[in-house]
């Protein structure tokens, strides 16, 4: 009955009230994990509302929330206890092979409290910077989060941006330390961090180890005394909706003719990084087009534009979250999709003021933002330019410190704050330009500091900055995937660097070629990649004419996955190789 009242009020998840709209169907959670679940059918509506937790798991990359997610799926019996449960939430194959969490998961357990049945709507949500819009999103839907940090890491960045976002959504927040079965582990202090740092009385805190199951017990019996009660339930619908765009994250849903309160939503994704995307062949356009759209519809923190290109044909032009959010999503293509793609030099979104009326008018605005290189206005239609900047964090050991501070200012960062996280660890803040940092920030970051300084950021809006266009050229013909927009300081060294990564993985050809770095017409940088023929018959000793037929059909074969620029082939892998390693030179 209370489903009924509560759903009469809009006090209910979606999937328990009929939706809007004619073709709606509504039912529960179709993932149940339990056992009981197995044998009997569970009547969901028989939960009292004081009987259901809805939680999520939060916590910085790699501290262990899977393996917790597996401990609580097998404690509330959901799966049978093996050796083989490992990250069983993380489903994608591209989460298996890179051993993240890329999309946040749910799964509905059931556990016997002091005689009592509990409801508890557990969310796995992903560590990485790039996904935090997935945290976002199932924080949304919770009430409590248990807050994982590693008892040998202690806080890092990401700790530090997700504790805030469960923080200001009002959420209980249960501080657990993990892996105290390290060697290394030092639980006590990573408390006092907790202590200082969120202002957690240390008490609070849980200390486990979710790989042996070490006190695992008291996470979920935290779960049920210290989250508070609240009318919801967490599951799926399924509407009569053509198009992704008609239901937005966010929207409340009610009874037709019975408008209710609207829930306050929370802030839309905002992409950090644009490229463009084309087809290896234009024949696969509408295959691409399809395994796009239905990628999205499972992503909608992608922003899809329809793009074109001279050299490349028709495309779009697709904004992520960041880069590691952009490489998961062409993974997922491939690997989910079949597709092959290109993709240019990312690119984050550069904002240009015009200069004149006549050009507002044209443009049908007076400032724009440009996510496609290739449109970037010239000076002399623009009084100012203008870039995106985060505020990062960055969490180290004091002995790296200086390095840090010296990278920070190579990639024309502004300190901001610094303070001492316990008697080592300093807490730094700075504000970064967004693309000095989108490429590999985080890998130069890692290396300098033999890995134990970890990063997060958020959006602080836009500042002045004198940018111009990079072309590159092949033999005199523009590489449309490597165009890029760079600070004016910085164009000599980007340039030289991209020709230099883009000498050493172009093989060599018949003819020599000239590869270029150029600021309109002025050539900046230069490389050159001397001629030289591949014999692939070289090895065919003897007449072995089938062989031989063997040998020039694979290189025919190996021809159809270059790209030509001009008169030059270049292999796919050329130029991704090129775009990870550009933006520190
Ligand atoms: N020794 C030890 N290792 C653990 C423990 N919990 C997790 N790990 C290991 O830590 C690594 C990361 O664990 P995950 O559960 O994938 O971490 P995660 O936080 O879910 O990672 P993302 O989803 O990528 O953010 C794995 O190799 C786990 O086996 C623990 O209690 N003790």
């Amino acid at each position: 009955a209370w489903v009924t009242e509560a759903a009469r009020k809009g006090l209910l998840w979606p999937h328990l009230a009929p939706a809007r709209g004619t073709a709606a169907e509504a039912r529960a959670p179709d993932r149940c994990y339990s056992s009981a679940d197995r044998k009997e059918k569970i009547d969901m509506s028989c939960f009292p509302v004081e009987n259901i937790r809805n939680f999520s798991i939060i916590a910085h990359v790699d501290h262990g929330k899977s393996t917790l997610a597996d401990r609580l799926l097998e404690l509330t019996g959901a799966i049978d206890k093996t050796k083989n449960n490992k990250q069983v939430l993380d489903k994608l194959q591209v989460e298996r092979e890179r051993g993240i969490t890329v999309k946040a998961q749910t799964a509905s357990l059931f556990y016997n409290y002091e005689g009592k049945q509990y409801l508890l709507n557990l969310i796995d949500t992903p560590g990485h910077v790039d996904f935090s819009y997935e945290v976002s999103r199932s924080l949304s839907a919770c009430q409590g989060v248990l807050l994982v940090v590693d008892a040998n890491e202690g806080i890092q960045a990401q700790t530090v941006a997700n504790f805030f976002l469960a923080f200001e959504a009002q959420l209980s927040i249960i501080p657990v330390i993990n892996k105290i079965d390290l060697k290394n582990a030092d639980p006590e202090r990573v408390e006092k961090q907790i202590e200082k740092v969120f202002d957690i009385p240390g008490d609070e805190c849980i200390k486990i180890s979710a790989k042996l199951g070490t006190n695992v017990e008291s996470v979920l019996d935290a779960v049920i005394k210290r989250i508070p009660l609240y009318a919801g339930q967490v599951g799926y619908l399924i509407a009569g909706m053509k198009d992704v765009t008609e239901a937005q994250i966010g929207d409340t849903l009610y009874l037709h003719k019975q408008p209710v309160e609207p829930l306050p939503g929370f802030k839309s994704a905002k992409p950090m990084v644009f490229a463009g995307m084309y087809p290896v062949d234009q024949s696969e356009y509408n295959n691409l087009k399809s395994a796009i759209e239905k990628l999205t519809l499972n992503d909608s923190s992608v922003v899809v534009h329809r793009d074109s290109s001279l050299a490349l044909g028709a495309g779009w032009r697709l904004g992520f979250l960041g880069l590691l959010h952009m490489e998961v999503f062409n993974q997922r293509l491939e690997q989910e999709y079949n597709a092959s793609v290109i993709l240019t030099t990312p690119t984050v979104p550069y904002k240009a003021v015009l200069s004149s009326a006549k050009l507002m008018k044209e443009y049908r605005e007076k400032e724009i933002t440009i996510i496609n290189p290739a449109q970037f206005p010239d000076k002399s239609k623009v009084t100012e330019y203008l870039e995106p900047v985060v505020l990062g964090t960055i969490i180290t050991p004091d002995e790296y410190t200086g390095k840090i501070m010296m990278l920070c200012q190579a990639r024309r960062a502004v300190q901001k704050n610094m303070m001492y996280i316990d008697q080592n660890r300093v807490m730094l803040k700075y504000l970064f330009p967004l693309n000095e940092i989108v490429v590999d920030f985080y890998d130069s970051l890692k290396s300098l500091s033999s890995g134990y300084a970890s990063f997060d950021y958020e959006d602080a809006g836009y500042q002045t900055a004198e940018l111009v266009k990079m072309d590159i050229l092949l033999n005199g013909s523009i590489v449309e995937e490597l165009v890029t927009v760079v600070h004016k300081d910085k164009a000599y060294s980007v340039g030289k660097a991209i020709c230099e990564r883009l000498k050493d993985s172009l093989p060599r050809q018949l003819f020599e070629i000239a590869i270029q770095a150029a600021l309109g017409s002025k050539i900046i940088a230069r490389e050159t990649v001397k001629a030289y023929r591949k014999n692939v018959l070289a090895k065919c000793y003897g007449g072995d004419i089938t062989r031989k037929m063997k040998l020039l059909k694979r290189q025919a074969e190996g021809k159809k996955k270059l790209r030509k620029v001009g008169n030059v082939e270049v292999p796919k892998d050329a130029f991704i190789k090129v775009l990870k390693t550009q933006s520190d030179k």
